[in-house]
């Protein structure tokens, strides 16, 4: 059987993946500190201002000079999506769809070079960096197919019932217009080609803008666009801060609809923005996460073992999916613990461009400084340190980013089991029974994903109970981790998402059009 790259399966990959990454890194270190501008309306478009970025691995790296785009820029991008609207809308289904996956084609044949992009940017290994650029590939290619698979969304429906009449019906799903696309920094090709990808293959335009420490994924996102082929105007790519850019997004009054993927007050502001004004606009906003585990009794504590280690501190805990809150049984917490601090010792922390290195760095100088912050509150509010809690400063880990995983006993009543820290720290509490553990894991305003350890009955009260709208049982995997397009439609309840309908779902395109019921009488 061939490998099939997904983060259910990146965990063993073929040699030849890793010498494809370390060449292409090699190709990408020797062009580092270039100028990257905007691009709108098919062209590049230089800025007044530029942000000289570095890499979270190495401050003293040097990644480039990145366009911040001004009032003027958006309004240009704006422009130039409104204009191309009603041509790409006219565009055959079939030829949209097309166009978007030529952009996932394009995008694959530069799989290795993107990776390592990713990963001298936010610091993920070089598994995650692949996974994440190969699962962009996949949203082009999956909602292309759907797009296609469903009739471009346009059904006929029974005539009307009239003698000596005849009176035509279908529904028909139509675009919006410009789509403006919001991404985080830590799945900044993914989560912004994705709902780019959605938007342009049900032929909306789209004005897309990256999160500031990751201006480069865009850039790498708006050349695969440029180099398929796509009309001007039709795909706009913006850099900047969001109070900014993305805040001159949204208020603008072009903007049709919006995807943004990002922390729960931002996407919350958002959404009140988008409902207020003269008539509401569309707004799928996906959102944090306070993603807990529930091991019962009857679990298999190493295959738990190792699916919490990867969930709670693959990419420090930088993902929306990253768990963050652990319910153990008291009958086996000690030995589900020696497990943990086991497989924690052999984590190896550095430079993520290494092979040898699973993981790198937080993403910026406010982490690093949040997590000594954070471990200090658990410290000074009784939490039993039982792994971790160092910022890392030896040798070349002092240029970079680097923290220890922490694993903290913390007493039930501390505020951090409530906030999303996006850190690699993992708050565990011993529980009396399972209704106990559902009861703590359901008391959280978000509700991304969610998993459990135990019997084949645990899972079934898990799923009939549990608030979370991803959800994975008994996966060594990943306890709470590695959704994939096509595999797991990934959204969430509550407030970690606006729509109820998952990234990647049966559901989800339709979002990004609006119904129009046609009646015609012959
Ligand atoms: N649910 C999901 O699918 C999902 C996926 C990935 C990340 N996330 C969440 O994203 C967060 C981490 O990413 P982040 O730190 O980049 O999030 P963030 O909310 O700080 O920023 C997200 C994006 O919004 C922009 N932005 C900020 N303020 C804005 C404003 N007022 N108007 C318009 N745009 C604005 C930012 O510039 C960035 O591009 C975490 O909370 C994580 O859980 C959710
Ligand atoms: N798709 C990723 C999470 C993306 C959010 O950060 C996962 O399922 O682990």
């Amino acid at each position: 059987m061939s490998f099939r790259l997904t983060y259910a399966t990146m965990f063993n990959p073929p040699e030849a993946m890793h010498e494809r990454f370390e060449a292409a890194m090699k190709t990408v270190r020797a062009a580092l500190g270039s100028r990257h501008a905007l691009f709108i309306d098919g062209a590049d478009r230089d800025a007044s201002h530029h942000a000289d970025r570095v890499s979270p691995i190495d401050t003293d790296m040097h990644l480039g000079d990145f366009a911040l785009a001004n009032a003027f820029d958006v309004e240009a991008a704006m422009a130039a999506a409104q204009a191309a609207f009603p041509a790409w809308r006219a565009t055959p289904t079939t030829e949209r769809a097309r166009l978007v996956r030529r952009i996932g084609d394009v995008m694959e044949e530069r799989v290795y070079e993107i990776a390592a992009a990713l990963t001298l940017e936010v610091g993920k290994n070089r598994m995650e960096a692949l996974g994440e650029a190969q699962e962009t590939v996949d949203f082009f290619r999956h909602y292309a197919d759907d797009f296609e698979g469903a009739g471009g969304y346009d059904r006929v429906l029974p005539d009307d019932p009239l003698d000596g009449v005849k009176s035509h019906n279908r529904s028909t799903m139509r675009p919006y217009g410009v789509w403006a696309v919001i991404a985080p920094f830590n799945f900044p090709l993914a989560l912004a080609g994705g709902p780019v990808a959605a938007a342009l293959v049900t032929g909306n335009t789209v004005v897309v803008k990256c999160a500031s420490d990751t201006p480069w994924a865009g850039r790498l996102l708006a050349d695969c666009v440029r180099d398929a082929g796509l009309p001007p105007g039709v795909f706009n790519y913006l850099s900047g801060s969001g109070a900014d850019v993305g805040e001159a997004m949204v208020g603008d009054r072009r903007t049709a609809g919006i995807t943004f993927t990002g922390s729960v007050p931002v996407g919350m502001e958002l959404v009140r923005k988008m409902a207020g004004g003269t008539y509401p606009r569309p707004c799928i906003a996906e959102m944090g996460g306070k993603n807990a585990c529930i091991v019962t009794g009857s679990a298999d504590l190493d295959r738990a073992a190792t699916g919490i280690v990867r969930s709670a501190y693959g990419m420090g805990g930088q993902k929306c999916s990253a768990l963050s809150r652990l319910y153990v049984d008291e009958n086996i917490t000690d030995v589900l613990i020696e497990k943990l601090q086991q497989q924690m010792a052999g984590v190896c922390i550095g430079d993520p461009c290494l092979r040898e290195n699973w993981l790198g760095p937080v993403v910026n100088r406010r982490a690093y400084d949040a997590y000594a912050d954070y471990v200090g509150q658990l410290r000074d509010d009784g939490a039993t340190f039982l792994s971790g809690g160092r910022q890392l400063t030896d040798g070349d880990l002092a240029r970079g980013y680097y923290v220890e995983p922490v694993l903290a006993e913390a007493p039930v009543g501390h505020s951090l089991w409530k906030h999303e820290m996006f850190l690699p720290i993992l708050m565990l509490h011993r529980v009396s029974g399972r209704d106990e553990a559902m009861r703590l894991a359901n008391d959280s305003e978000m509700g991304l994903t969610a998993g459990i350890y135990g019997s084949n009955e645990d899972v079934a009260w898990f799923h009939d109970n549990i608030e979370a709208g991803v959800t994975y049982a008994n996966r060594a995997q990943g306890a709470t981790t590695g959704a994939w397009p096509g595999y797991q439609p990934f959204g969430g309840w509550k407030g970690s998402g606006s729509t109820g309908k998952a990234i990647a779902s049966f559901y989800y395109l339709a979002q990004y059009m609006r119904e129009q019921s046609r009646t015609v009488v012959e």
